[in-house]
């Protein structure tokens, strides 16, 4: 796909504030509640609250520790592309920041969800493998539409709002981009009123989920080591669902 590219220098002066305002909102807010993997990544990627991340720079720190890179794309690429991205190790990042006015809250993913939220955890090799495997299984189902509402439900419960045990205390941290990228969500997800219930494939594969409002249920690993020996599972209800979808035909 012929890939959009960062003009770093058509940032304005709005963007530069809105990138500092969200970094730094976050900072306060993550420490203690996101994954320490996520915080580890974070300060390994070195992304600050008064620059806002060149793709060029990101990818070489990326390239080296995990071989991945990020890609330029104006918004949702439809899932065939997404996951023909991943299975080449690239994940699609966008290049617009929101508005002042939408702070809080963003119905699509914009760069600080894409940067912020998603590139520390590709520092994580154990992640990525689950990314990349993930990537490769919805290249060959992402056609049949009952195959990719399950490959969506397994992305949205674990890389956009996931949560993981923390090993030492047992509490629920959060991993997943989506959550760490919005400053309400990072508080309620971990607050009294959400269900957090321990991940188990054949519920995450059940469990339809909205994208216009927090989160109601979250799914809560013991380790990202957990992801990857699930997708065998994954791949067989796949198979199932497809089979039902061409027979509906
Ligand atoms: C996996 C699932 O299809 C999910 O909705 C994908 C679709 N396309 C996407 N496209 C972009 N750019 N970013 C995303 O997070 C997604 N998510
Ligand atoms: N809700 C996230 C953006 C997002 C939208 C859709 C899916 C995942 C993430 C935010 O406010 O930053
Ligand atoms: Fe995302």
């Amino acid at each position: 796909m012929n890939a959009l590219q960062q003009h770093y220098d058509q940032y304005t002066a709005e963007d530069r504030h809105v990138w500092q305002l969200l970094f730094e909102r976050q900072l306060q807010a993550l420490p203690g509640r996101a994954a320490p993997e996520f915080m580890e990544g974070l300060a390994r990627i070195g992304f600050t609250a008064d620059r806002i991340p060149d793709f060029r720079q990101t990818n070489q720190v990326l390239r080296r520790l995990t071989g991945w890179e990020l890609v330029a794309v104006p918004g949702i690429v439809d899932d065939a592309v997404f996951f023909g991205l991943l299975a080449a190790r690239k994940f699609p990042a966008t290049t617009w920041l929101r508005k002042l006015s939408e702070l809080d809250y963003l119905e699509e993913p914009d760069m600080f969800h894409d940067v912020f939220g998603h590139v520390p955890l590709l520092t994580n090799l154990s992640f990525c493998r689950f990314l990349h495997q993930l990537g490769h299984i919805g290249t060959l189902h992402a056609s049949d539409a009952g195959a990719a509402e399950l490959l969506a439900r397994l992305y949205w419960f674990t890389v956009e709002f996931g949560l993981i045990r923390d090993a030492g205390s047992g509490a629920a941290r959060i991993y997943g981009a989506g959550i760490l990228s919005s400053a309400g969500e990072t508080r309620y997800s971990l607050g009294p009123e959400p269900t957090r219930q321990p991940f188990d494939i054949a519920q995450v594969l059940d469990t339809a989920f909205r994208k216009d409002v927090f989160q109601t249920t979250y799914f809560v690993l013991d380790s990202f080591e957990q992801l990857l020996p699930t997708l065998p599972a994954v791949q067989r209800q796949l198979r199932q669902a497809a089979c039902l979808t061409e027979s509906a035909d």
